[in-house]
């Protein structure tokens, strides 16, 4: 390949090849065809171009290749009044402190009922752990199994056993704490949750998951309109108990025992939280069946509206006067068996259900029942467990309490036949109880929580944010491993990312403007013959 154009006849200085090269036109010959003839300039500025791009594409792919991360695993055992479930989280050992960088990776649900329900046989209590264990195993990396913490948190289900029976309490767990201490993970313990905890920490879970703790750089530099640096209020209905926390607009909460205060990055949150044992959905339809028997205490067969026209239900009537949970004005009834036939009348379930609850008598300003304070609800909430389960069958997770209760309304006017006919795959257990949950849950959020038409429109009925379950056991996992840091850590405006490849641009269209002007300004004529 040689060049044509100019012909040189002594060694040239770098200075005066670079002046050729950038602005007198060369024929470039290769072989005997003549290339197009074009200013080398665009071919110099082309070539910086190209270098910079894959220069760009070298370091975006440098640093987002996953190298083998340096992971670190947690698991928590939700130990509920229906049921366990385990679940395992991952995250990056070197931004532990950053917020939402915790994911649930792997959620294991334990065959058969909650372990309170093994106060009789408490050996099968830890056994029944054993399959999500074992599965758990596996899951997380065989090398980092020493370092994983294992906790265990009891709720409703194992409070009620305490107060009905504490020995079989202690032992139910000791048998648990055994089966768990028998792996080869870092055991934390198994331990019963307060109520305010089991609220406290499912506020956590729901904020941390959704980003709310963090406060960015950027709003310092932005109007507070653009960033919302609010949190979102957390419901929670179980079995056995149900849970509303939120940090009320108002500066006073009125009940010392409700309030919980927190200091997570760097900001102070004065939390109210309440949790209500006795009226999770399985313990509230059991309140309402012993205070509907009090009608009559001589009959041993009722009416109940909230069941389908034709559903029949037998129950013990031992089993229901479970010591803990009952309603006001209790007492024994003389006969043992209990005959519920369905007659399906939403407006006659709500009524029935509004016995169970005494609003006869508030001593502070504003009281949800029971005499228990409840601040003015305001701002957003998530609503998840059964709260989602039971709106997310009757399909109106998105829809207006209006519409809610239409639905709610049609359902419980369906026979047992038809529902069973119209939802063949669902268990009976829960198909039988949705007409009795969702009146219940409007009972609970519109006339207890006093969430009106207006306000339910900011309730989410949501199961999981980001692919992590909503619920207590992350926020309980991160307050123990201490990955909520009290003071908000330094966090680059910009991630390491975005920043290496801003400096490759800025510096890349330096290079470029310096060359173009260069070449533009200093426009050196084509060398005459005497230069050379
Ligand atoms: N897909 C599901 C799962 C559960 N449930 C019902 O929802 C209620 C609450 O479930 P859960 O949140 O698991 O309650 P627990 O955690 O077991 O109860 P608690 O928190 O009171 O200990 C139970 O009646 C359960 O039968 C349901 O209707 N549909
Ligand atoms: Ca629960």
């Amino acid at each position: 390949m040689g060049f044509r154009g100019s012909t040189f006849s002594k060694p040239l200085s770098w200075h005066q090849g670079f002046l050729i090269l950038q602005s007198c036109p060369i024929d470039v010959i290769s072989g005997t065809k003549v290339w197009k003839r074009f200013p080398p300039r665009y071919v110099i500025m082309g070539f910086f171009l190209i270098v910079g791009i894959i220069a760009l594409i070298a370091v975006a792919v440098a640093q987002n290749h996953h190298s083998t991360r340096n992971s670190k695993y947690g698991i928590v055992l939700d130990a509920g009044s229906s049921h366990t479930s385990l679940y395992i989280y991952e995250w990056p050992a070197e931004k532990e402190n950053d917020t939402g960088v915790v994911q649930q990776v792997d959620v294991c649900d334990v065959e058969g009922p909650g372990i309170s329900t093994y106060a009789n046989a408490v050996k099968k209590a830890g056994y029944s752990l054993k399959h999500c264990m074992d599965k758990a195993k596996e899951k997380v990396p065989l090398e980092k199994h020493q370092e994983t913490p294992v906790y265990l948190g009891a709720t409703a289900g194992m409070r009620l056993l305490r107060l009905a029976n504490e020995d079989a309490a202690k032992k139910v767990l000791s048998e648990v704490d055994m089966t768990l201490r028998s792996y080869p993970f870092n055991f934390q313990g198994a331990r019963i949750l307060s109520g305010e905890e089991e609220g406290a920490y499912g506020w956590i879970t729901l904020n941390y998951l959704l980003g709310n703790f963090k406060q960015s750089v950027w709003p310092q530099f932005m109007p507070r309109l653009f960033f919302s640096t609010g949190t979102i209020g957390a419901l929670d209905l179980g079995g056995a108990s149900t849970q509303i926390t939120f940090v009320p607009n108002q500066e006073s909460i009125e009940s010392p025992e409700d309030i919980v205060n927190f200091y997570l990055y760097g900001k102070n949150y004065t939390v109210y939280t309440h949790s209500f044992l006795c009226y999770g959905k399985d313990q509230a339809l059991r309140l309402k069946l012993l205070q509907d028997s009090l009608q009559d205490p001589l009959t041993s067969r009722v009416q109940d509206p909230c069941f389908h026209q034709g559903y029949e239900r037998t129950i013990d009537i031992a089993d229901l006067q479970n010591k803990s949970c009952r309603p006001p004005g209790f007492t024994m009834s003389s006969y043992s068996l209990l005959q519920i036939e369905g007659t399906g009348d939403y407006e006659k379930c709500l009524a029935s259900i509004d016995k169970i609850f005494n609003t006869s008598y508030c001593p502070y300003s504003s009281c949800s029942f029971n005499g228990i304070s409840l601040p003015p609800v305001s701002g957003n909430f998530g609503a998840f467990s059964a709260f989602y389960y039971v709106m997310k069958f009757l399909n109106v997770t998105q829809a207006p309490m209006d519409k809610v209760i239409e639905t709610v309304k049609i359902f419980c006017s369906k026979t047992w036949n038809e529902v069973k006919t119209e939802f063949p795959g669902i268990k009976e257990k829960y198909l039988s109880e949705y007409c009795f949950s969702g009146t219940y849950i409007i009972s609970l959020l519109n006339q207890r929580y006093n969430f009106t038409k207006e306000k339910w429109q900011n309730i989410h009925f949501l199961g999981k944010i980001r692919n992590s379950d909503a619920g207590w056991t992350l926020g309980y996992m991160l307050n123990l491993t201490n990955m909520i840091p009290a003071e908000q850590p330094y966090t680059r405006p910009l991630s390491h990312a975005t920043y290496i490849s801003l400096m490759a641009i800025s510096s890349i269209l330096v290079i470029s403007l310096f060359l173009i002007g260069y070449v533009t300004f200093c426009k050196p004529k084509c060398l005459k013959k005497e230069i050379i």
